[in-house]
């Protein structure tokens, strides 16, 4: 049975649920359980603090899990990311008051509030800077204010925190995150059971993230219409009952199904289609 752990809090708690149901498993129904067993698709899901979850899977106790990308950096443990997951994106930066330093160059002396002290502390060694690093557990923001920081280094999304707070970004992001799928460094990558379990998560990435389209051109347009719905592999193309017609059907991004349609309509296509995809496997 395989043992994945999963956050039991914060901004990728809900995501990563909604994203193992929509792969068809089991999930928990309230927040107070710690495990649940799936016994249909042989998995268990352990309810984990995200910090905790790249710690749980290094050990090898746990066969693989969800986390952030920065999370999994800040802990240093021994797991290693296999599979971007698309949802918890965010920078990771640091940020002062307007006035206080141009770049991390000028952060010699200072001290930098964070909950992430793992990165930043590489993150300063690697430039050579020498500055305080003090861990506070979350509302960093409000370090400065309070006159614990002159500087933090913090998740930033839209930027409103920083904003509400008074601050503004200093120098390049530390780093990109989002949530990802973590297993134990060195791992069998071929293991039949996480194949199986990252096989539905990507069905699940690929679901959301493009629709089904259908429509009927004229034969000699077909060419120019399959350039604008090539497809993933290669659209199906039917023939119609009317002579000279075609139907054809072929995967779109979502993001752009609306322009493709456009196009095919410009073309001449008629009777454009678009469905959802519920799941997949490629
Ligand atoms: N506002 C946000 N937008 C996108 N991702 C975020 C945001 N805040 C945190 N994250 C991501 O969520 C993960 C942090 O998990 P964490 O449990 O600390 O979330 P949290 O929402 O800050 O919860 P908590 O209230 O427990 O601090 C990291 O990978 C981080 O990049
Ligand atoms: O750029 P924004 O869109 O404002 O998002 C970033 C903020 O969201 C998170 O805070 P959270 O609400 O989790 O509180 P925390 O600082 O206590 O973790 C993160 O720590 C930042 O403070
Ligand atoms: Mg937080």
């Amino acid at each position: 049975m395989l043992r994945i752990a999963v956050p039991n809090k914060g901004s990728l708690s809900g995501p990563a649920s909604a994203m193992l149901h929509e792969a068809g498993y089991k999930q928990r129904k309230e927040s107070k359980e710690l495990v649940l067993v799936d016994p249909d698709n042989e998995v268990e899901f352990f309810y984990l603090r995200p910090r905790d979850i790249a710690i749980y899977v290094s050990s090898g106790k746990l066969d693989i899990g969800i986390t952030g990308r920065d999370l999994l950096l800040d802990s240093g443990a021994n797991a290693e990311e296999i599979l971007e997951l698309g949802f918890a994106r965010s920078t990771f930066r640091y940020a002062t008051r307007p006035g206080t330093a141009s770049g991390p160059a000028d952060f010699h002396g200072m001290t930098i509030a964070t909950s992430y002290e793992g990165v930043v502390a590489k993150h300063l060694a690697d430039q050579g800077i020498d500055a305080s690093v003090v861990h506070l557990d979350g509302a960093v923001e409000t370090a400065i204010q309070l006159g614990v920081a002159q500087v933090i280094a913090d998740v930033v999304e839209t930027g409103t925190s920083l904003r509400n707070a008074g601050l503004e970004v200093i120098g390049e992001p530390i780093l990109t995150s989002e949530a990802v799928v973590v297993r134990r460094t060195g791992a069998p990558a071929d293991d039949p059971e996480v194949q199986r379990f990252l096989r539905r998560l990507q069905g699940v990435l690929v679901a959301r993230s493009y629709v089904m389209m259908d429509y009927d051109c004229r034969a000699e347009h077909l060419e120019q219409a399959v350039a604008l719905t090539p497809g993933l592999e290669s659209p199906t193309v039917s023939p119609l009952h009317n002579e000279g017609w075609v139907a054809v059907r072929a995967m779109v991004p979502a993001k752009d199904a609306q322009r493709v349609m456009d196009d095919l309509y410009a073309l001449g296509a008629r009777a454009i289609l678009t469905t959802e995809i519920h799941a997949c496997r490629l």
